[in-house]
């Protein structure tokens, strides 16, 4: 059995670790929700009877299972028996690859198509419709367990985006294609009209985990709880998450109430909390618990409880102003609070407002540096081969990288395994060998992965054109990535295609982050600055449930904070003939009656 030393878990940790029951466990921000993950799957990971079983683990990102993965390998926890990736990964692996064929739309075979070819098809059936103007961003659809529902808020475009869709589907089936959405779509069909798949796979997970649940969308608790009420309540769950943290809303994902699961799932959980915050000041803690939407409770834990938080508010700001006033935000924490660069994180509601600020900031503070939006020269595609072999390509053979590059090669070598090619011979330490051994004199980073790719297929004689997957993916890794360096260098960035910028992609992170609200989740600062925190962003005009939704990113942007925030709706922004005062701040921010502190920026 897995035991741990003393101290390393707090009393609620333990219980929710040790509890033979299934569980919702509701954790507050910074309450060691990853800790708790890491050792409960490594717990049922040491309970396992049979080799056969495996524990499963559902994650939001893919980001997020491999740390979790890494950690519990860092407990010296044997990983063989654990499962763990996002929901669609999970589909695919254990549904749709398996049993495909029992579907008539994907009985000769399927492929998934990437998010960047799904885009290029989109973009092309849009553009015969002019009145009403149909784009791309118009374009996106929610599956449910009945069928695809569109999600834009415009009505008068449904019509035309109804025929869209089912010009794109077709395309795709022609293809033998399927998207992100049609994963989850045809693996809960296939769960409805084969019964028997839930009644195997039950049997091989003693133990399913599903991590922020509050992101969930309603197929997904279907497809989970159509496994789990097929094995007559012995199969056990653990669902966790914050649902004041749930801000993904308009992609459909929501926190299902426990009475909703226990009906799903055919039997009842105990439900628990993490209460003790280790991340925040209490008085950060105290300032974002007025943005809750869902009663829990909030212990102040942290060595740094008592810090002197510095909390800021302004209006005055012009966004003419604005580099010059995030910037002296920077100088006062680095300054005068003695915080890191690499401690600090500024965030907005969108890409756009982030997009030029990042390099604005950069000419302005040029001896710091920056972790900006968008600045890797290649989408991170995980279901991409190619992107998986990137991985190994770009990084150092060290001693702090081994566990992670072994693990990649693994990955690759399953891949090429499950199109088919026999590479029984060839061992992942073998292909790290390899992949060590290439050395390419290239400072074009493109040309240095297509080098790159070439000498893998040399050394493993394979031909592209035997495999469709390797060539599909192939063109979609250099097309997209073409397209993404072609829009990065005209942005002002005209160093994004050498190779040391493809080297940053896996390295740690340096600097100042600058991200989206949602591009945070997760994640912890000593220093949070938020800006553009404006009516129509936050929450968002096309929003019908917009004041809540509002004090949910308010909430998950607060409370990344350890010490310091600095929150800024600037005047100024969004000025035209209609609007000649532009845009108002947010209004749970002019009506939240807080005492911030001033401070006097130089
Ligand atoms: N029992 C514990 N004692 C002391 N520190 C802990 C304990 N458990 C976790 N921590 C620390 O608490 C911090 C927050 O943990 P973590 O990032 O896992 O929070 P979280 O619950 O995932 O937060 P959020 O939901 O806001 O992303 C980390 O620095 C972690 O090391």
């Amino acid at each position: 059995m897995f035991v741990w030393e003393k101290g390393t878990l707090n009393k609620e940790q333990e219980d929710a670790i040790k509890q033979e029951g299934s569980i919702l466990l509701v954790a507050c921000p910074g309450s060691g929700k990853t800790r708790t993950l890491t050792y409960k799957i490594a717990y049922e990971l040491s309970r396992i009877e049979s080799d056969k079983e495996f524990v499963i683990a559902i994650t939001y990102t893919n980001n997020a299972a491999d740390e979790i993965k890494e950690r519990v390998e860092l407990l010296g926890v044997d990983t063989e028996q654990l499962w763990i990736g996002t929901i669609h990964s999970f589909c695919l692996e254990w549904i749709l690859k398996p049993y495909h064929q029992y579907l008539d739309d994907l009985k000769y075979g399927f492929r998934v198509i990437s998010s960047f070819d799904s885009e290029k098809i989109l973009t092309e059936l849009c553009k015969p419709y002019d009145k009403p103007k149909i784009t791309y961003w118009d374009c996106g659809i929610i599956a449910k367990t009945d069928n695809y529902y569109l999600t834009c808020l415009d009505v008068s475009k449904h019509q035309p985006l109804q025929k869209i869709y089912s010009e794109y589907f077709k395309t795709l089936k022609k293809n033998n294609q399927i998207d992100f959405e049609q994963i989850l779509f045809y693996s809960y069909k296939l769960l409805v009209q084969k019964p028997i798949i839930s009644h195997v796979l039950c049997k091989l997970f003693p133990f399913i985990l599903i991590d922020e649940y509050q992101d969930t969308k309603e197929i997904q608790y279907h497809i989970i709880a159509k496994i789990l009420s097929a094995n007559s309540g012995n199969s056990k769950t653990l669902i966790v998450g914050d649902p004041n943290q749930s801000i993904y809303k308009s992609l459909g994902g929501f926190p299902m109430p426990k009475v909703d699961l226990e009906k799903l799932f055919g039997f009842e959980l105990l439900e628990l909390s993490l209460i003790k915050n280790y991340r925040s000041s209490e008085k950060i803690i105290n300032y974002f618990e007025h943005y809750k939407t869902y009663p829990n409770l909030i212990e102040a834990c942290s060595w740094d409880k008592d810090y002197p938080s510095i909390i800021t508010y302004t209006t005055l700001v012009s966004v003419d102003n604005i580099i010059e006033e995030v910037a002296n935000l920077i100088l006062f924490n680095v300054s005068e609070k003695g915080i890191s660069p690499n401690e600090i994180c500024i965030v907005a509601p969108q890409w756009v407002h982030i997009a030029s600020i990042t390099r604005q900031l950069m000419i302005r503070l040029p001896d710091y540096s920056f972790d900006g939006p968008g600045m890797a020269p290649f989408s991170r595609d995980i279901d991409n081969f190619w992107f998986k072999v990137s991985r190994i390509a770009l990084t150092e053979p060290s001693p702090y990288m081994y566990i992670r590059r072994l693990r990649w090669s693994k990955e690759v070598l399953k891949e090429l395994d499950s199109i088919g090619m026999d590479v029984s011979e060839v061992s992942d330490k073998c292909f790290l060998r390899i992949c060590n051994s290439i050395s390419i004199n290239e400072n074009d980073g493109l040309k240095y992965l297509e080098n790159f790719f070439v000498e893998i297929c040399n050394h493993l004689s394979i031909s592209m054109d035997d495999y469709d997957m390797l060539y599909e993916h192939y063109t979609a890794f250099f097309e997209s990535s073409k397209a993404r360096i072609e829009r990065l260098i005209k942005e002002g960035n005209p160093c994004i295609g050498e190779i040391d910028s493809f080297r940053k992609v896996f390295k740690q992170k340096d600097g100042i982050t600058v991200s989206t609200i949602h591009g945070i989740k997760g994640e912890e600062y000593d220093t949070m600055i938020g800006f553009a925190l404006l009516d129509d962003y936050i929450p968002h005009f096309n929003d019908n449930n917009g004041s809540e939704n509002a004090k949910k990113l308010l909430y998950v942007l607060a409370s990344r904070a350890r010490k310091n925030l600095h929150i800024i709706s600037e005047y100024g922004r969004g000025i035209n003939r209609y609007n000649p005062d532009g845009k108002s701040p947010t209004p749970h921010l002019l009506e939240y009656k807080y005492e911030y502190d001033e401070i006097k920026l130089k």
